[in-house]
């Protein structure tokens, strides 16, 4: 039995139309196919996991039709269960996962390709402590970044141009525009880092992000010879940097060329600890928040999850 968890409004409106074509197709038909198509924010966690629960002994994979908002979800829903299976269609507006994972076949053929001749390659997901609840942990499946990282996405995912941009097949602008408008009044911050228990002050700090795979905001190659490892994260800082030179940083960075910035480091890590004194923005797989304080790794288990890279 294959499950999808379909976000209808994922990429404005394309999340429900790649599933009425894959609907279509005659293995749909075929196979046991079942779809769950999520009603509101926080919908397809709830769904992962009551699925994951009723269907444990049946399910084949779970295949997630939506953006990277609800691929995150979903990997949060199935905390519990590592054994389920999990394949993801983009249809969001980032996509940065797909990316990630190397999927270069699309919709009907994606879909194909996961019930024909799947690529089941093993998956450690990051794993945050301490960041919303002390008793629960929040899984990641991209990347968490704290600082300028953080405003950006609070200001797309606030922002009214979203469905104008996709009607104009412009989406991956979405996160170029949010970047240019708190560029302008980002006020950069102090943290304290502990990388492996190494301790690291970072004093005007642009931004912190720790990452699984190379790509974020919408196909920046951010870190770009990341590889998906099962113990270590990247840690990519930017600090002490004025903000013309970031606009020029953020225009090399889709080419993966900003790394030769003098005020760029990367780090591999397994356990990084994020402390600030005062509340800070942070986004954790495109969704924001705000923290103080939390301590990232990677999960224990291992995950199946249909990729190539
Ligand atoms: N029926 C619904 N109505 C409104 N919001 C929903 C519904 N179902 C899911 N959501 C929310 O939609 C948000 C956006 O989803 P998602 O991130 O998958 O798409 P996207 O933003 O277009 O893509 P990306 O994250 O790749 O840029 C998520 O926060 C999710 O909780």
């Amino acid at each position: 039995m294959y499950l999808f968890i379909v976000n209808p409004v994922s990429g404005s409106g394309r999340g429900r139309k790649v599933y009425e074509k894959i609907k279509q197709e005659p293995l749909y038909m075929k196979k046991e196919c079942r779809a769950f198509f999520t009603e509101y924010e926080g919908h397809a966690r709830s769904l992962a996991s009551q699925l994951a629960e009723m269907f444990k002994d049946r399910v084949n994979a779970i295949l997630v039709v939506g953006g990277d908002g609800t691929l995150h979800e979903v990997v949060n829903g199935l905390q519990r269960y590592p054994n389920v299976k999990l394949a993801f269609i983009p249809a969001g507006s980032g996509n940065d996962f797909a990316r990630g994972c190397k999927l270069t076949l699309k919709n009907e053929s994606l879909f194909k390709q996961i019930l024909q001749s799947p690529s089941w390659r093993p998956y450690w997901l990051g794993k945050i402590k301490n960041i919303r609840s002390e008793n629960q942990a929040l899984y990641f499946a991209n990347s968490i970044g704290f600082g300028f990282d953080g405003e950006v996405a609070s200001a797309t995912n606030k922002a009214g141009y979203t469905k104008l941009l996709s009607l104009l097949k412009l989406s991956r602008l979405q996160y170029v525009i949010a970047l240019l408008q708190v560029l302008l009044s980002y006020q950069p911050k102090n943290l304290e880092l502990e990388l492996d228990g190494k301790k690291r002050k970072v004093e005007n700090a642009f931004m912190v992000t720790i990452t699984n795979h190379p790509y974020f905001g919408g196909g920046m190659k951010i870190v770009p010879d990341a590889s998906i490892h099962p113990h270590h994260l990247y840690v990519i800082i930017i600090e002490n940097i004025s903000k013309l030179k970031v606009l020029f940083l953020f225009f090399t960075v889709f080419f993966g060329k900003h790394l030769s910035f003098k005020e760029v480091k990367v780090y591999q890590a397994e356990t990084i600890r994020v402390q600030t004194n005062e509340k800070i923005d942070y986004q954790v797989d495109g969704n924001s928040g705000k923290c103080t304080n939390c301590t990232v790794s990677k999960e224990n288990s291992t995950r199946q999850i249909h990729r190539f890279l």
